[in-house]
């Protein structure tokens, strides 16, 4: 996957960062920057630059983000684009921003990395599935601690990133937001008990949606169709139908409709999948058991924290 996304002709993103982050941003330069302790450095540290720790940075670097900007703290030997500094331990002292990108249980070593030092990071921004703030707070002692749900289109521009915090100022919170807003599309979540949820639904999400392209491939090529025919017009119909729904002002379920001339082949279709709500079940119990494992890895966070 890692050399998948780094062979990605990543296009300039769609969406630009809002005029208030630059704004504040320029604040800060201004003030000759604020930082938390002495030993504070400008900057973004990336802890982990697996899949999606790598997706983000892409999506960073191809928003305009400058490479030097960036320190991926990584033991490993990450794939990563020229101009990123890589070190296989954190160096001395805090950046302004401490990006958390290992696996949940990664986390016990991620802390060890810190542990002793004075100060923090201004900001800690989260994006393990299942840690809940109280403990990422309870592991690093940062300033502001915001939990991220981004999912792998951001290494494109096209993710959606979703936030929480609690008890974070406002300029914080946009701190965070501007620094996930060039990756796609930045949704607040309103509790944390929700997070689990938004991590089904979005952060998974693509893994279900690329199970979904394989299997309409592989239904059409049981009807006869060659298997890489089959696999091309899947992704493209794909494509163009979420392109589509994006760009209409009608509901997904009015443009299913409209597929399906009155009569005709669209809704024979649909009623398999309509029947017993049987899509709907499927993809409940789907993002259900995305839930339950992660509530799941929460508890095993909170256990070791
Ligand atoms: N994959 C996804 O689509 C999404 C993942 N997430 C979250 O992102 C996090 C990472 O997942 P993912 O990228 O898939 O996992 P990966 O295993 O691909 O990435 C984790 C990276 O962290 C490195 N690492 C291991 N230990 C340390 C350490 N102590 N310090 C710094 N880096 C370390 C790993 O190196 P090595 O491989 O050598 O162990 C690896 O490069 C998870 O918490 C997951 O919940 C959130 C949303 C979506
Ligand atoms: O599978 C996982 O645990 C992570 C969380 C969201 C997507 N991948």
């Amino acid at each position: 996957m890692r050399a998948f996304l780094s062979r990605f002709p990543v296009r300039p993103v769609g969406r630009q960062e809002p005029e208030g982050g630059a704004r504040r941003r320029a604040d800060r330069d201004a003030r000759g920057g604020v930082s938390p302790s002495p030993s504070s450095s400008a900057g973004i540290w990336l802890v982990g630059a697996g899949n999606m720790g790598g997706a983000m940075l892409r999506g960073w670097l191809a928003s305009g983000i400058a490479a030097d900007r960036v320190t991926v703290i990584d033991p490993g030997s990450p794939d990563l684009p020229d101009g990123v500094r890589h070190v296989s331990a954190a160096p001395e002292g805090w950046p302004e921003t401490l990006v958390l990108a290992v696996k949940p249980q990664q986390l016990d070593a991620a802390r060890a990395m810190f542990a002793g030092r004075e100060g923090g990071p201004r900001l800690l921004l989260s994006i393990l599935a299942g840690v809940e703030v109280a403990t990422l707070a309870a592991a690093i002692p940062a300033e502001a601690v915001v939990r991220a749900m981004p999912n792998l289109p951001v290494a494109i521009g096209k993710g959606v990133t979703a936030l929480y915090a609690d008890g974070v100022d406002d300029a914080r919170r946009s701190e965070a937001e501007a620094l996930v807003a060039p990756l796609g599309l930045v949704e607040w979540i309103g509790g944390e008990a929700l997070f689990d949820a938004v991590t089904a639904l979005s952060g998974c999400g693509p893994g279900f949606v690329f199970r979904f392209i394989d299997a309409l491939a592989t239904a059409g090529a049981r009807l006869g169709l060659p298997a890489d025919q089959a696999q091309r017009l899947a992704l493209a119909t794909v494509e163009g139908s979420a392109l589509m729904a994006a760009g209409s002002a009608e509901s997904p379920a009015t443009l299913a409709d409209r597929v399906a001339s009155p009569g005709g082949s669209t809704r024979e279709g649909l009623n398999m999948l309509d029947r017993d709500d049987a899509l709907i079940e499927l993809l409940a119990a789907t993002l259900g058991a995305s839930a339950a494992r992660n509530r799941a890895m929460a508890e095993e966070a909170r256990t070791r924290s």
